[in-house]
């Protein structure tokens, strides 16, 4: 397990259909058309464009006025997200489209309201004994739920027709345990608040990227289409963080002394409890924990199927350890294979594939390119881990080595980081994702509990990446799973 291994040729990824040069400028309507005509292979042909840049930085004329520039340059994104922050926010265009889902929650939010947020939960999640905490609950759910369920379908010969939507379900599980002490036990039976939690998500990224605004805005109005759907949805949702709430302040009611705060706690002992606030809360964590952990796991389970010799190293790295999780800190730091082959997976799938702020005043990027007051600037998270410039000829091959050096002392691999501005994967500077350490302690143990025991067959050749806030494998992730005894 010495040597570097070679991959097999690069896994081909879609191609846009339209040409990959900036997109032509009308008056008033800008690149709308171009737009419309791309709106199905946004992330790619945006990507593309990128590429074909030479400052890797681009400007998009929305219509009537509006811009929106996109970046795959890691000196910009060090700008916007550390060194000029306080100028770039989440903005009003983006409050107003994600308002009726987000509401106050921290993604949606800056200033005193994101800070209040954000301190309380970096200190929940800067907690040690979070870690175990986390430990146990992934342990738990697995060996009691997902395990079990994976050995009804290998021992029936059945396909698990979506792979994704189980590994959502074991993720919202794991976020409401963890972070409200709340089980919903969606694993066991599916909930209508899972459906409702992805249509809310995607009608919403797609209010946000749509070429006209106003036609979300009437359609709200009147209650039709997609925004009738986004509304009972949205109160799907509501409805279970309410039930979280209260159980939780029944709780603290009861109870004189607590074992353990957990987030939803402190955020209700901290003396900002008013109802609507906690469930703007509660939701952003929902929505953070469940689909960026299972959408991460659902393209790196695929990877692995195409890539059987990284599947062979990953099992020798979580069969060498003894299967019984003692000392488990420890066997997870030492999972740097594993911990290479995600981060690998992560480079070529962002769970996020872009993200937005708005520039709350002129400024000049790095590269000298003019931003004004308004403009929407989104760094490219997809086309960055695609990027030749930054990867070098190879990107395209999934290959885990390339985050690893061998220490012939040591007789093992080491871990080589890549700086978070040129690997945003996590977004990096003052808004760094919180749960980034949690979800690679959850993968870690996922992979590791799945693997031991079963090998996850893909059903499906070329799946497509979905290019909304949260890049779902399009249709679901269809496999049958095989007993490794
Ligand atoms: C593979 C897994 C994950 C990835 C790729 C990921 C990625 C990201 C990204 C790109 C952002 C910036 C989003 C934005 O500003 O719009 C973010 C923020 C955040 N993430 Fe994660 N995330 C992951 C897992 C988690 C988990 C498990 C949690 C736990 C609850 C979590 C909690 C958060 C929170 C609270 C923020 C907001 C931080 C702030 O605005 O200050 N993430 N994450």
């Amino acid at each position: 397990a010495t040597k570097l291994i070679k991959s097999k040729p690069p896994p081909s990824p879609p191609s846009s259909t339209t040409t990959t040069t900036v997109p032509k400028v009308y008056p008033i309507i800008g690149s709308v058309l171009s737009i419309i005509a791309n709106k199905h292979h946004r992330i790619q042909w945006l990507s593309d464009i990128l590429h074909a840049s030479p400052s890797s930085t681009f400007v998009l004329h929305r219509g009537f006025g509006s811009r929106q520039l996109f970046t795959a340059n890691p000196t910009v994104v060090h700008h916007i997200l550390k060194t000029n922050f306080p100028l770039y926010h989440k903005g009003p265009t983006m409050k107003c489209a994600l308002n009726d889902f987000l509401g106050q929650g921290i993604f949606n939010t800056d200033g005193p309201t994101w800070k209040l947020q954000r301190q309380i939960s970096s200190h929940e999640f800067s907690n040690h004994t979070l870690r175990k905490f986390i430990e146990t609950v992934v342990d738990v759910e697995l060996s009691d739920r997902l395990l079990p369920l994976l050995d009804d379908a290998s021992r029936n010969k059945t396909i698990i027709p979506d792979f994704q939507n189980i590994l959502q379900r074991f993720t919202l599980d794991n976020i409401c345990k963890i972070a409200f002490g709340f089980d919903p036990e969606c694993i066991l039976r599916e909930a209508p608040f899972t459906t409702a939690l992805t249509d809310a998500t995607i009608i919403c990224s797609k209010r946000l990227n749509g070429a006209f605004p106003l036609i979300w805005k009437t359609k709200k109005l009147l209650n039709l289409g997609s925004e009738k759907r986004l509304k009972e949805a949205i109160s799907e949702v509501k409805d279970l963080a309410r039930r979280i709430m209260r159980e939780k302040k029944k709780e603290l009611r009861e109870k004189e002394t607590l074992d353990s705060m957990d987030l939803l706690s402190r955020f209700l002992c901290s003396g900002h409890s008013d109802e609507e606030f906690v469930i703007d809360i509660i939701i952003s964590f929902i929505v953070a924990g469940r689909d960026t952990t299972s959408i991460a796991l659902t393209w790196f389970f695929w990877l692995l199927s195409k890539h059987p010799h990284v599947e062979e190293e990953i099992l020798k790295e979580v069969t060498q350890k003894d299967t019984v999780y003692t000392h488990a800190c420890e066997e997870m730091k030492d999972m740097v294979y594993t911990h290479a082959a995600l981060c690998e997976s992560l480079r070529l799938y962002p769970p996020v594939p872009m993200n937005s702020k708005e520039a709350m005043g002129d400024d000049v990027l790095p590269n000298g390119t003019l931003v004004k007051r308004g403009w929407r600037v989104t760094y490219h998270i997809y086309a960055m881990g695609r990027s030749e410039k930054i990867w070098g000829p190879d990107w395209a091959e999934f290959r885990p080595e390339r985050w690893l050096s061998w220490e012939e002392a040591e007789g093992r691999w080491r871990f080589q980081a890549v700086d978070a501005f040129t690997y945003p994967v996590f977004q990096a500077g003052q808004r760094v994702c919180l749960g980034k350490e949690m979800s690679f302690l959850q993968m870690k143990r996922m992979v590791a509990g799945i693997l031991r025991r079963f090998k996850v067959v893909s059903n499906v050749a070329e799946p497509e990446y979905g290019g909304y806030f949260t890049s779902f494998m399009v249709g679901g992730f269809p496999v049958t799973i095989q007993n490794r005894n």
